[in-house]
């Protein structure tokens, strides 16, 4: 993403006389970054979503910057005269990509959200849960700089919901920025670089966003990788970590949600020269020391 996508006093109301549902809303999502976007039901979320992907426009303020962005709506519309393939190839298409590209990585997503057998299916006969990862796999499949997930999870399997976590790391890891609304308190917990909930039109910031009770509720793995002394670790790895700190020098203990460790992993092996990697496992007796995160 070449820039930050900027919010500055922004403001949306539907109808002349409508009430606000949002105002003054400033908000900045960078390149790289994780956002989360909480709040009670009606309050404005998916208004926000919307104005944030472009396809909506505020009654009053400004937002600036023009990432590349996919959307997946709170409601997909599946009833479309495609096939699922066919549809997922045009998407592409429409997101720049050749048509034989467009088809690679329709073919790949659909095998990663366990779909592949649905590929000449009409989209209008899916079931919702299928069609909901065909809702998932048209956004990702552009690589876009910025991705906006609306209950995205919602009628996933938990494979599914796996895979789409191991995708919003990806996304981030490879600088793109996600910001995505969940109602499951525990989805990608302690990983946001900032949520924000909406509140009365407004936008909080939550500033226990590292500390907050959530770290620790999702999995997480815990990977020990040495280097030479001082050897810095990759920028790449530490978006993904909730926790790092160095126990003996050139010796250094991360804490990863586990939706984000195979990310993690890749970024450490494939640095040069590579990290060495002592140990992967399961942590479920130590939760992430908030204080230690760079
Ligand atoms: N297109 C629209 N026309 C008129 N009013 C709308 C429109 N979209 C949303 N609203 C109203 O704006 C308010 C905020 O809705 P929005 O869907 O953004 O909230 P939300 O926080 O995403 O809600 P939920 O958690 O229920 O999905 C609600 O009062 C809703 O009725």
């Amino acid at each position: 993403m070449q820039r930050d996508l900027r919010l500055t006093a922004v403001g949306r109301r539907y109808g002349i006389r409508g009430p606000w549902v949002l105002r003054g809303v400033d908000l900045a999502v960078a390149p790289g970054t994780l956002t989360r976007i909480e709040g009670a039901n009606g309050t404005g979320k998916s208004t926000l979503l919307r104005l944030l992907a472009r396809l909506d426009s505020p009654t009053e303020g400004r937002i600036t910057g023009r990432p590349h962005t996919a959307f997946v709506p709170e409601r997909f519309p599946s009833a479309l005269p495609f096939t699922v393939l066919g549809y997922l190839t045009h998407l592409g298409t429409v997101h720049g990509l050749s048509r034989g590209t467009a088809q690679r990585a329709a073919g790949s997503w659909l095998e990663r959200f366990g779909a592949a057998a649905y590929a000449d299916t009409p989209m209008a006969r899916l079931s919702k849960g299928s069609s909901q990862k065909v809702a998932v796999a048209q956004a990702l499949l552009a690589e876009p700089e910025l991705l906006v997930l609306d209950e995205a999870w919602t009628g996933l399997d938990a494979a599914a919901r796996a895979e789409l976590e191991r995708a919003v790391a990806e996304r981030t890891a490879a600088g793109g920025a996600v910001v995505f609304v969940d109602h499951d308190p525990r989805r990608l917990a302690g990983v946001p670089d900032a949520t924000y909930t909406v509140v009365e039109g407004g936008l909080k910031r939550r500033t226990d966003s590292v500390s907050s009770p959530d770290v620790g509720t999702g999995p997480v793995t815990l990977v020990v990788v040495q280097g030479p002394p001082g050897r810095q670790l990759p920028p790449d790895a530490l978006r993904t970590v909730a926790a790092a700190a160095e126990t003996v020098p050139g010796t250094h203990r991360l804490t990863v949600p586990a939706s984000h460790s195979d990310v993690l992993l890749r970024v450490l092996l494939t640095a040069r020269p590579p990290w060495h990697v002592v140990s992967v496992g399961a942590d479920g007796t130590t939760p992430p020391d908030p204080g230690s995160r760079p």
